[in-house]
């Protein structure tokens, strides 16, 4: 018998990637898909990737009643407005992965700071869980709700925390450079995602300080009990999918680095660490659930570091499916692509 699965937020980009994962899964099933604007269409109608019966399910709006019988729900809505639902589906006892940054943080005040607006739910705080599963799998697996992590947070925190508990890493500000495929911005209109003003150009946002550069430092030091503070630029570029984190480090003892990012990755089916000196492309990862990490030297106490993921599967839902995964006791790889759609 397969789980009955609810994805709310089945019209975006990272909705549409769950429903792929979903539908081909060997122990869940989608029992109930919702949208907002587009709530009372046919999916087909609204998700041109969607083929066979799931074309034909009608969407319902986020906030109507889930059938009974689900028992996992997916929110992949914007942030505050996920929030209610969760804490709706919470109430009526199903489990949670959300995808948005509603329950990310541990607490009000910090989420406060990074998204500048009051948080709706505070009283979920205690019980969520940050799913990021390589680090978090014990907790992840008792956890009714589960806060998927960000796709620059992903991205950073992979390589970041074996060097942060080893204890290698300089007592400086970490500057981390990532670059993101248009996705990455979801999929509602917005002048700034047109295509002439993102064709053919490339250009850094979110300064001063963007949101992510809060859950970065809240969770380097949440996993390793070491406090860091991240200079982070992120950038836009003209491609659909795929993030690449460079991470520019200083620290003693470079030359152990990677065989320190070995022993915390050599049994992850969802890391892979490159050879010294050879370094990970998004094309590598694209349409994977992989985050391919790549190191080089550059001096005993200098080194660059080069991660990449693709934002919505390792950067959501495929760590969402991943998390789910962990929660009803399955095997955590179970409907995951390891391989990418290359070329
Ligand atoms: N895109 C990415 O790479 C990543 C995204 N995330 C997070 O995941 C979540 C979903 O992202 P993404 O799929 O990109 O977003 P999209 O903008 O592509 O999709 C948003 C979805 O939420 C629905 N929606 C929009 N506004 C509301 C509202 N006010 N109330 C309820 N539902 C609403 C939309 O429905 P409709 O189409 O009917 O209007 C749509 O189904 C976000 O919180 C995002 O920050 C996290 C990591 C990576
Ligand atoms: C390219 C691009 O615009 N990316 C998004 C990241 C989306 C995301 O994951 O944001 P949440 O933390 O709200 O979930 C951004 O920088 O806002």
């Amino acid at each position: 018998m397969k789980i009955p699965v609810a994805i709310l937020g089945a019209t975006g980009y990272t909705g549409a990637e769950l429903i792929r994962l979903i539908d081909g899964h060997p122990r869940f099933r989608i029992a109930h898909l919702a949208a907002h604007s587009q709530a009372g269409k046919r999916a087909g109608s609204v998700l041109p990737g969607c083929g066979g019966h799931i074309a034909d399910i009608m969407l319902a709006a986020a906030d109507a009643p889930l059938p009974d019988d689900v028992e996992l729900v997916f929110t992949a809505l914007p942030h505050a407005a996920a929030a209610a639902s969760v804490a709706a589906c919470i109430r009526q006892g199903r489990k949670v992965v959300d995808l948005s940054a509603d329950f990310r943080h541990q607490t009000a005040a910090v989420y406060q700071q990074a998204y500048g607006i009051e948080h709706p739910h505070p009283e979920l705080f205690e019980q969520a869980v940050y799913g990021l599963c390589e680090h978090a799998r014990e907790r992840v697996a008792g956890a009714s709700l589960v806060a998927n992590p960000g796709c620059y947070p992903t991205s950073t925190l992979l390589p970041l925390i074996p060097l942060l508990k080893a204890g290698v890493l300089a007592d400086a500000a970490i500057i981390v450079d990532s670059k993101s495929g248009t996705s990455g911005a979801g999929r509602s209109a917005k002048t700034d995602l047109l295509y002439c003003e993102i064709n053919e150009s490339v250009k850094a946002y979110g300064l001063p300080r963007h949101r992510h550069a809060w859950e970065m430092e809240e969770w380097a030091e949440g996993f390793s009990g070491k406090q860091v503070r991240v200079r982070f630029v992120p950038h836009i570029l003209p491609m659909n999918r795929g993030m690449l984190t460079t991470l520019h480090l200083s620290g003693q003892d470079t030359g152990n680095w990677h065989a320190l990012l070995a022993a915390a990755y050599q049994h992850e089916p969802f890391v892979r660490l490159l050879p010294v000196g050879e370094l990970p492309s998004t094309a590598g990862v694209s349409g994977s659930n992989r985050c391919d990490i790549g190191i080089s030297l550059l001096s005993d106490n200098e080194a660059v570091i080069v991660s990449c993921i693709d934002n919505l599967l390792k950067g959501a839902a495929g760590q969402a499916v991943q998390n789910a995964n962990l929660m009803f006791g399955l095997d955590e790889a179970m409907g995951l692509p390891l391989h990418a759609c290359w070329p």
